[in-house]
C-alpha cells in the first residue's frame, strides 16, 4: 500500500535520507524505527508529499500522494501535532477538515469520542492544549474520513500510559480491520509491542527490515524469576548461556518457550518472560543510538 523505492533526500551535502526502500502492507502495523535523526521524519515527510525527494518514488497503491484526490479521505497522516493551528479550537479545525473533506459534521463528534476527547475540551483553543491532547486532536484528525491507510509520526509522544495503551489498541483494531499502519518512533519498545513489521533506519540508511518475529528471532530471551540465582543455575545446567540482566533478571541465549520448560521443569515460578535481552536488533538500535548520542547527547532513550 506504501512503497518506498530507492528514496533519497539531500540537504546541500548532507544525506538525510539514502536510498532508502521499504513496503507497508494492508493488515499490519509498520514500525518505523531509528534513533534521533536518523531520517523518519523526512521519509515520512516525502511520502505525504511534504518533502520532494532529491531522488527515487514514495507512493501509495502506486500513485504519489500528491497526486491522489482529495488525500485526506484515503491516508491519515500526523507528522506534527505541535503544527495545529493554536488559535483555533480542537472542534474548529476537526470542522474545518470535515468540510474539506466533504464529510458528514456527525463525523467530528464521532472521532472525538474515539480519541477521548471532551465536548469541553474540543472548545478549547489549540494553544491551551497539552501535548498529549493535540496528539489526541492530531490522531482524530488523521482517522476523519475513514482511511486506509494511517501515517503517524511518533504518535505516542506525550501521551499519558493510558493514552498510549488505547493508541496501540485503536490501530491495532484499525489494522485488523485491513489498514496499512505506518507509525516511526526511536524508541525500541514502544514500536516492538505494536508493530507487525519492522524498518530500522539509522543515519539515512536502512540497517534492518522485516517480520518483526525475523528480527527478533534469535536476540534471546529476558526472563525474571521468584528466584533469579536457581533459574540461573537451571539455564546453564540445561545448557543455555545465561547472564545476570542491568537492572535484575536474566538474559538468556534461548527462545521464551526453551526458558519456560526449565522454569516448569524446575518448579521456579516466573515473575516475566519475554524475547530479546541486550542482543540482535536491540544491541544493534543501541548502538546506532550510542553514535547519534555523540552528536546530540541530550533526551536520547527517555520516555
Ligand atoms: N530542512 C532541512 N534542512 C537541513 N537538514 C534537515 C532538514 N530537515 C531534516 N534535516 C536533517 O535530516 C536529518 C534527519 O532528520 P529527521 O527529522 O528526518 O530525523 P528523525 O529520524 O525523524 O528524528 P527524530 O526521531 O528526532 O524525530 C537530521 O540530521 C536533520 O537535521
Amino acid at each position: 500500500m506504501i512503497t518506498v523505492e530507492n528514496l533519497t533526500k539531500r540537504y546541500g551535502e548532507y544525506v538525510a535520507v539514502n536510498d532508502v526502500s521499504f513496503a507497508c502492507k494492508p493488515g499490519r502495523v509498520t514500525g518505523f524505527l531509528g534513533p534521533n535523526g536518523a531520517g523518519k521524519s523526512t521519509t515520512m515527510r516525502i511520502i505525504a508529499g511534504l518533502t520532494p525527494p532529491t531522488s527515487g518514488s514514495a507512493t501509495i497503491a502506486g500513485v504519489p500522494y500528491r497526486d491522489i484526490p482529495n488525500p485526506a479521505t484515503q491516508v491519515g497522516v500526523l507528522l506534527d501535532a505541535s503544527a495545529q493551528h493554536a488559535g483555533r479550537t480542537g472542534m474548529e479545525i476537526l470542522r474545518l477538515s470535515a468540510m474539506t473533506m466533504g464529510l458528514d459534521m456527525k463525523r467530528v463528534d464521532e472521532v472525538l469520542e474515539w480519541v477521548s476527547l471532551t465536548p469541553e475540551e474540543a472548545g478549547r483553543r489549540v494553544r491551551n492544549y497539552s501535548l498529549g491532547m493535540r496528539q489526541r486532536l492530531g490522531i482524530a484528525n488523521a482517522l476523519l474520513a475513514n482511511p486506509k491507510i494511517l501515517m503517524l509520526d511518533e504518535p505516542a509522544n506525550g501521551l499519558d500510559p493510558a493514552g498510549i495503551h488505547w493508541m496501540r489498541t485503536l490501530l491495532r483494531e484499525y489494522a485488523d480491520r485491513g489498514g496499512t499502519v505506518l507509525l516511526s518512533s526511536h524508541l525500541l519498545h514502544e514500536i516492538e509491542i505494536i508493530a507487525d513489521d519492522l524498518v530500522v533506519i539509522g543515519r539515512g540508511e536502512i540497517v534492518a527490515q522485516g517480520t518483526k518475529d525475523e528480527l527478533l528471532a534469535g536476540t534471546g530471551a529476558h526472563v525474571k524469576a521468584a528466584d533469579d540465582e536457581a533459574l540461573g543455575q537451571a539455564l546453564v545446567n540445561a545448557g543455555f548461556a545465561a547472564y545476570p540482566a542491568q537492572g535484575g533478571g536474566i538474559n538468556v541465549e534461548a527462545d521464551p518457550a526453551q526458558v519456560g520448560r526449565v522454569a516448569l521443569d524446575s518448579a521456579i515460578p516466573l515473575i516475566e518472560l519475554r524475547v530479546g535481552a541486550n542482543t540482535g536488533l536491540e544491541a544493534m538500535f543501541l548502538q546506532l543510538t550510542e553514535q547519534t548520542q555523540r552528536e546530540q547527547p541530550a533526551t536520547q532513550g527517555a520516555l
